[in-house]
This record gives C-alpha cells, structure tokens and sequence, in this order.
C-alpha cells in the first residue's frame, strides 16, 4: 500500500484560499507569474489557450497547473472577464522567509461590473454592477458604477428587468440562487448569491453604517415600503465589499430612482433605434457614434448614458438646450480644445477612492484641473453651475502641485515622485544622494593625484554598487587598500574603505528616500480622498460640458435646429431627418411629420425600400434627441408631453429563446397595447406579415383600431396591407400617408417623399427587379399578380364590413369615436347645415 502523501505547505495554503472561492478562478502570485491548479488550470488552459502542465501531486495524482505573468496578467483578465468569469487575485503579501510559505491573501476579486483598473475598461462604455431582489410583493433592482461613484435603486416589476438591464447596459447582474433568468436574458455576468445575503435588516445596516446615517429617509426609503430596494442595495453593496477588499468610499449617496424621470424605451426600441449598438451588435454607424464629438472619454460615457436618458422634465431639457445654444454663439473648438487635454479624471477619482491611484494618474488629476479652471464659458444657467465647479478643486490642483514632480516616474517603486521642498527629510536625503556626485568627482580626482593613474576613475552601477576601476595594464599598480571587487575582460574593479563608507551612506539615504516617498505618496493619496466628492463634480462637470459642446459641434457642422416643447400631445417636426442615414446617401430627403390630437395614426404605404422603416426611425430619433437636450436633424421641431417610445420594427427570430418571428412581433406588439399611453410614441413596422395573409390582416387591422381606440397614442403604422388605408374614412384620427415612387417602365425610382393619402400600388416586383431577380421569375410574378388582381376585385377583403362580435367593445369603440367627435366642434362655430351634416355622421357613427 503506497502512503498518502499529505500536501506540502504552500498546496496547504492553496486548498484553503481556493475553499474561500469555489466559484472563481483563483489566480496564486508564486514570484513573477500568477499560477492555477487543478480544474482551474484546465479551464483557464481552455480559456485562454495556455499551456497546462503539472507540478507536484496531491492524492497520489500530478497537480495540473497553469500560469500567467504578472506583468501581463490585465490581458488574461479582460479576456475572462469577457467570458462572464470572476478571478480572485491572491497576492504575497508576507515577506519572503527562507524556510516557510509565504503569507498570500486574496486582494480583491475582479469581476465583469466591478473594474476599475483602466486597462480592463471600455474607455466609452460606463462599467456598471447591479443587483436583483426579488420579493413576494415587490421588486427592485440597485445599481453602481464604481468608476464615477452612481449607486442607484428602483421598484421594478419583474418583467421590466430585461428592459432595465438594456437601459442601464449593466454587464454584471446578481441574483438569488434560487432566481430563474428570463429566457432572452442578454449576455451578461451572472453571479449567484445566497438568499441571505438580501436580508433587508442585514442590509438597512450595512447601508446605514457606511452613510453613517441612522436610517435611510434622506434617501427616500424607509425599511417597511422600501424594503426590497434596501435588500438589492445592501446586498450590491455588501458585494464590492468582498471584490473591492474594502467598503468604497466615494459613493456618496443612494438614489432612489422614480419611473417618471425619464422617457421609457422597452429592450425592444433600444434595439431597433440602434442607440449604442447596432441591430447587428456593431458600434457604428449608430446613433451614438455619429453624435459622439466629445474630445474626453468621460465625455463619450455621459453622452452615451444621456441617449439611454432621455429626459422628461422640459425645464432640465430646456437647460441644457440653452447651454448648447450659448456655445454655439461663442467659440466652442477653444473650449474643446481645452478640454482636450483633460485626463479621464473621473476613473482617476475611483483609482484614488479605492487606493490603487498611480503617481501619473495624479500628476494627470493635477494638470487636468489647472486646465479647467482656465476654461471661460459663456453664460447660461447650467454653464454657470459648471464654471463654478472647476475653482472648487483649486485647492487640490494646489496641492498637488506642491507635492508632485512635474513628471513623476510611472512606478512609485521607482522613487523621483515627490516634490522637492515638500518634506525637509526627504530633501536632506536626496541631497545626500546628489551631494555624492560631488563627493565621487573629488575622490577620484583625489586618487587619481594620489595613484597617479590616468585609467582611474570612480563609478556606479545598479548590481555592483560604486567602484574604482582601472585598466588591466595599470590594475597591478593599485596601492595596496583597493579591495577587489570584480574583473573584467579589460579592466578591474576595486572598492576602498572610504568608498565603502559612503556607499553604505548612499545606499541608505536611497533606500530611506524611498520609504518616505512612499509613506507621503500615501499621505497624499489620504488626503485627496478626504476631497473626492469635489473631484468627482468637477469631473462630472468636465463631462458635462464634453457633451454640450459636442451637441454645439454636431448642431453647427450638421446644421440641426434647437427643438420646443409643448403640453400637448403632438409632434410637429418641418423637414426632418434620419440623423445617421442622412450621413450614408449622397442626397437625404427631409420630411415634415405632424402628429396630434386630430392625427393620431398615421397609416404609411409605400414599397419597399421606400424609406418607411427610415422615416418612423427618424421620428423617435428626433423626440429621443430632443429630450437628451440636443438640437436635431429638422429645420424645426415642435414636441409635446412624451411618456414612452415604443417600436416594433423588422422582423428578427430570437433563436436564443427559441421564439419565432411571428411569436417574437406578438409578443412585443402585446407589451405595446397593454402600455401605451395617449402620451406615448407608438412606431409599428409592419405587423402581422410574419402569418398568412388574412390572419396577418386581420390582426393588424386589429392592433391598429386598440392604438386608435385604446391607447390613443402618436402612432406611425407602416403596411402593405392596403385594405387599412380604409380606417381613417371610420376613425377620424387615422390618416394616410405614403412614401412616393416614380414608375419609369418597369423601373423603380424612390424618391423619399412622404405625401398625403395612400399609395396606390406596392411596386413590388420593380423593387424584385431592383435586387436581380431573374427575368423568367419576373415575368411569371407580373402574370400571376394580373390574375390574382382580376380574381380579387370580385372578393376584395372588407374588414369594415366585418361584424366585430364583442359589441360591448363596440360599442365602447363607436361611444368613443362619437365622444373625440364632439369634443373637435365648437356648436357656435356651426351653421344648421353643419350642424345637421355632423348629426349624420354621429349616427353614421354609431351603425359602424
Ligand atoms: N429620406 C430619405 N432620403 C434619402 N434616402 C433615403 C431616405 N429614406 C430612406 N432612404 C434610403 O432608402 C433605403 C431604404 O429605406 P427603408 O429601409 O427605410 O425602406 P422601407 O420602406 O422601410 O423598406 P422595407 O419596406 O423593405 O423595409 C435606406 O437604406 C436609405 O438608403
């Protein structure tokens, strides 16, 4: 029987770090590479095509190992980080003894929402970490961003999650281990926690400690209607807790979020509008990349989370229009040029919250905020908030300035960071260091006299130390105190005692020098934490003023027109257009788009390629861009009250979820009618063709009488469905309109052009034509479409002939139309003749 070897040491200290993270991939410090055993070797072999080998056994089996440098280690974690993977990082953190394992600890775990190093970033994508609670009668979801310090939570229903997660393109979601993900969940981290960990008490005092708060009303939540945001928070924060080693100290409140700050877009409308992403999950063309002039990173962050935002308070919309308008009439390329040179001063702030600040990134903090406050900005209400921001850091840039090198060293390590005549020690130790040139030119003067030998001279190098050296023909002259030190191929190197003496001196005054660098490198880092919440508004404020004069730029060298609003339902936008198409064709067509309390739906036919989909898009562009406070593509646009965007557009299977085309276009068309509002943005995209043609039109017919009926939202209703250009003769706030198209023989000329009434044709075996059908197939489509023409004008479909059989609804449906009827009259403006005309059509009215 072979005796089981019990594991070594350093295997010992392994197994139990490894106990504490089961689920993460333990990267072990072992001198200048991260190693990985066992099934974490296999997996990260896997992952990031490494070479797995062995090292040692344990239970009578070789250790499978794996490894990384560690000066390379970031590259290895984006990658796994990519992948959904959490690492621990287990470092040395004892000091290395001759005869035992050295103390290692794991110093913080990264995981996909919680970096904050910037090599693992994305500079143009804020990196955020939620978490999800789910209760017996409510739900919330709480968010952070470690980089700028947003902690955040709201009440959701839980079928809104995808839609939240799509807003806040979080890329770390955890759960209760017992959570079911939705099945179309996007590929994000998911991380499991136990149930535990969301207990709401546990949490009110975690939460509460670390604001030092004796509850949480300041924050709008109390621990009784509240209690399952506090329970998403208390457990997120609990969480960078264990991945940070620490509780981060520069999230300065909780905000609890309200459903009406902001315009809602479903998943679905961020999709379909392409903010950030295109339908094909590129990053250009989207909305975000033709508008993103801003010349910081944090700048591109804010801009991309305002297209994620918009507003709906017109008073902040309005304030931002007017800071865009003012540097529009004053030199916006000096204000960019200025911000040009600002660092991202914001993830500088996180570094220095969470102490992994660099001496670069402070030098950087410190010439960022001596240029801002140089920067002179025109008046408005909002650029006097954030002109006011930048002297609040003055301090800070102050000190920083006393205590920095103008151009520290990259390394702390490395010493040459710390300012002269900051600290009195610290001077008199370099001193003594460059006092030693002195002392060395003299002492080989000295010894050259003394020697008299001409190859003598005195030296230093970084192993050897100093040393006198001579050529090999004089080395046998050396008088007999030299001491020698090391040979060479043409010379030798001696050490005398006076030599010695002061080598030890310097080496000690080095060694010292760089001890109380580090001690007040740390110092100040202590005392800039003490300024964080001013570092981080001048950031923001920096940020801010990035994306204004982004929107200045864009409005100036895109020519787009300040918007208005209004308290009334409509849209009334005068030669608009699609902010990104228009920068893919040569000529782009403006078109005018009047929606309102008389034109609610309005019905577009067109053919295909027409510019339909193009259309409806710039519609939802134009209002989503109005409300982040940008100007917009239009000689003028006019905006009322918008609650929601919603679209369904194109048609996509979701193989994911195993849903189908058809099943997809229901589902989202079922979430639009069940919350639409009379004050919403309602774009539906052809619904209905993913079936058979009758029970496509019948649905659609149906789907856009509830839009008028029902919801009486602002609705574009793109078909080729001719038979419901018929509905505004029965609804009178349906209305027609096409996208014209010029026939020339069997060719198709699109123009663009969106015109009144319906077309008249669908033109869609030009446009086959167009895309290089074969003649043959061409010729027998325009027969069969002859004689289905011919066989369809005895059975034309008449969907309003058609009984509806609910005649509650019905009657509710002809109640309603009667009722928005008389509210559009005014009985003194009538004549009889009128006023008999109308009593014939209320009752024509109610027979429908
Ligand atoms: N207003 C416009 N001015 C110039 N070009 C346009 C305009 N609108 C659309 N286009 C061009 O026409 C192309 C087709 O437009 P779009 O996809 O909107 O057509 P559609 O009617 O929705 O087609 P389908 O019904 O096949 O989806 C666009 O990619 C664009 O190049």
């Amino acid at each position: 029987m072979t005796a089981v070897k019990s594991p070594s040491p350093m295997m010992q200290q392994y197994l139990a770090i490894k106990a504490e993270h089961v689920d993460k991939l333990v990267f072990y410090r072992m001198g200048d590479f991260y190693e990985l055993f066992f099934d974490d070797a296999v997996a990260a072999a896997k992952l990031l095509d490494i070479t797995l080998t062995t090292r040692g056994q344990y239970n009578g089996e070789p250790i499978k190992m794996a490894g990384v440098p560690y000066h390379s280690v970031e590259q290895y974690l984006v990658k796994l980080v990519k992948l959904g993977k959490s690492v621990a990082i287990c470092e040395q953190v004892g000091e290395v003894g001759a005869n035992k394992v050295v103390e290692r600890k794991v110093v913080r775990i990264v995981t996909a929402g919680t970096l904050t190093d910037s090599a693992l970033l994305e500079d143009k994508q804020t990196n955020r970490v939620a978490a999800l609670f789910v209760g017996k009668k409510q739900s919330a979801l709480a968010w952070a961003a470690l980089e700028n310090g947003e902690f955040r939570v709201k009440i959701i229903q839980i079928n809104q999650l995808l839609d939240e997660l799509a807003r806040l393109q979080v890329s770390e979601l955890l759960v209760d281990s017992a959570f079911r993900l939705p099945e179309n969940m996007p590929k994000i981290a998911i991380n499991r926690l136990n149930h535990w960990q969301f207990a709401p008490d546990t949490a009110f005092k975690l939460l509460t400690d670390y604001f030092g708060s004796q509850d949480l009303l300041a924050f709008g939540l109390d621990l009784v209607r509240h209690s399952a945001a506090i329970s998403a928070a208390g457990a997120l924060l609990n969480y960078l807790k264990i991945t940070q080693n620490q509780l981060p100290p520069h999230m300065d409140a909780l905000t609890l979020e309200s459903e009406t700050q902001f315009i809602a877009l479903d998943a679905a409308t961020r999709r379909n509008l392409e903010i950030t992403a295109t339908l094909s999950g590129q990053s250009a063309p989207t909305l975000f990349s033709v508008l993103d002039e801003c010349v910081t990173h944090m700048g591109s962050r804010l801009l991309a989370n305002w297209l994620h935002h918009p507003l709906r308070n017109h008073d902040h919309i309005q304030a931002r229009l007017d800071a865009v308008n003012s540097l529009l009439n004053h030199d916006v390329e000096s204000i960019s040029g200025s911000l040009k040179k600002i660092a991202d001063i914001e993830r500088i702030a996180a570094r220095i919250a969470l102490g992994s600040a660099r001496p670069r990134d402070l030098s950087a903090l410190r010439d960022s905020l001596l240029n801002l406050m140089e920067i002179r900005l025109p008046e408005s209400s909002l650029l006097d908030t954030l002109a006011a921001c930048f002297p609040e850091t003055q301090a800070v840039a102050e000190l920083l300035q006393a205590a920095l090198l103008p151009e520290p060293s990259v390394w702390l390590k490395d010493g040459d960071v710390i300012n002269h005549q900051y600290n009195k020690d610290l001077d008199e130790l370099r001193h003594l260091q460059t006092h030693g040139d002195d002392f060395l030119r003299d002492l080989e003067a000295r010894e050259r006299e003394r020697t008299q030998l001409s190859t003598l001279k005195v030296e230093f190098n970084r192993v050897h130390g100093f040393y006198i050296e001579l050529s090999k023909n004089q080395s046998e002259q050396a008088p007999s105190d030299y001491q020698r030190r090391q040979t060479l191929k043409n010379a030798e190197r001696f050490i005398t005692p006076e030599l010695k003496a002061f080598e030890d001196k310097f080496l000690a005054a080095q060694e010292k020098a760089l001890a109380l660098e580090k001690i007040l490198f740390e110092q100040l880092l202590g005392s800039l934490k003490d300024a964080l919440p001013r570092i981080q508004q001048t950031a923001k404020a920096a940020a801010t003023l990035d994306v204004l004069c982004s929107f200045a730029h864009t409005a100036q060298t895109k020519n787009y027109a300040m918007p208005t609003f209004s308290h009334d339902g409509e849209i009334d936008i005068e030669n608009g257009r699609h902010p990104v198409v228009e920068q893919q064709v040569t000529r782009f067509t403006p078109n005018n788009t009047h929606l309102n309390a008389t034109q609610k739906l309005c019905l577009l036919t067109g053919p295909n390629m027409g510019g339909k989909s193009t259309y409806m898009r710039q519609i939802a562009l134009i209002v989503l861009l109005a409300h982040t406070g940008s100007f917009v593509p239009a000689k003028s646009a006019k905006i009322g009250k918008i609650d929601q965007i919603f679209t369904r557009i194109g048609a996509s299977d979701d193989l994911a979820s195993n849903r189908s085309t058809f099943m997809v276009e229901m589902s989202e068309t079922a979430y639009i009618l069940h919350h639409a509002t009379a004050q919403s943005l309602v774009l539906m995209d052809e619904v209905g063709r993913g079936t058979s043609t009758f029970d496509g039109l019948a649905l659609a017919h149906a789907i856009a009488e509830h839009l008028l009926m029902k919801n009486q939202s602002l609705c574009l209703f793109a078909t080729h469905y001719f038979e419901l250009t018929k509905l505004p003769e029965h609804y009178p706030t349906a209305f027609n309109q096409h996208l014209s198209a010029l026939e020339q023989g069997q060719d198709i000329v699109f123009l663009h052009d969106v015109q009144d009434g319906a077309a008249e044709k669908s033109y869609g075996i030009a446009v086959a034509k167009l895309a290089g059908l074969p003649q043959r197939a061409l010729k027998t489509a325009q027969k069969q479409l002859k004689l289905l023409e011919n066989q369809n004008t005895d059975r034309q479909l008449d969907l309003f002939a058609a009984p509806i059989n609910d005649e509650s609804d019905d009657d509710a449906f002809s109640g309603s139309l009667v009722l928005e009827k008389l509210n559009q009259i005014n009985p003194d403006d009538l004549t009889a003749r009128q006023a008999l005309d109308l009593i014939y059509e209320l009752k024509s009215i109610g027979q429908s």
